[in-house]
């Protein structure tokens, strides 16, 4: 049986696109990124304890027949980490920091079951078009970057402030779709 560790919409959404059956598990994990940790190495490990909390939260006989999956995303510039914004300000903050810029969306998949673990790491490349103040207070204030890692959202009106992408459109918007059909077949959940 398998469970996605998560409360994000878009990961539902994209797990969904598989065609697997899952069940919706509610984990909440502290996220703030050791000192000298690499982002890379803090999203995995984000992903990884998400994973870990859902399997631990099953009672035994759950566990035993259980793979739970759970995923990480965040927004890389000059190696700081963008998580999602705390309140508009912030948002704001994120979007002038991007305005012009190329900037990394990392995601990790993880999977835990009770014999083995595995995950993947996607990283994309995202370049902003050249941000007004004024375009940036419009967006803010439609509310969309919250909850979204870097303020923004690819699947959304955010798709207008990106002028390229290069990598995985899934991994930017949440769950990387190839990695995880990967790790699914691995852990023997064809899709
Ligand atoms: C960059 C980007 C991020 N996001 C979202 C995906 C994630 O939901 C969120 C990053 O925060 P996460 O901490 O990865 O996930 P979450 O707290 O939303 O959900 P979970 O319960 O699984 O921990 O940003 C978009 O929806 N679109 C985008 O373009």
């Amino acid at each position: 049986m398998l469970y996605l560790a998560s409360r994000s919409p878009r990961r539902r959404e994209l797990l969904g696109q598989l065609g697997v059956s899952f069940s919706i598990l509610d984990v909440d994990v502290v996220e703030v990124p050791m000192p000298d940790e690499t982002p890379v190495d803090y999203v995995r490990r984000v992903a990884r304890d998400k994973a870990k909390a859902g399997w631990e939260s099953q009672e035994h006989a759950v566990q035993a027949q259980a793979v739970v999956l759970a995923s990480d995303t965040e927004v890389v510039l000059d190696g700081r980490i963008f998580g999602k914004p705390k309140d508009a300000d912030d948002g704001v903050q994120m979007l002038q920091a991007l305005s012009g810029r190329t900037h990394e969306v990392i995601s990790a998949v993880w999977l835990v079951s009770a014999k083995r673990e595995h995950g993947d790491v996607c990283i994309s490349r995202v370049r902003f078009a050249e941000l007004s103040e004024a375009e940036i207070a419009a967006y803010v204030a439609t509310g969309e970057p919250f909850g979204k890692a870097g303020a923004y959202a690819i699947q959304g009106k955010g798709a207008t402030l990106v002028e390229y992408l290069e990598g995985s459109y899934s991994g930017v918007m949440g769950l990387p779709v190839f990695e995880t059909a990967k790790l699914l077949r691995e852990f023997g959940l064809p899709v």
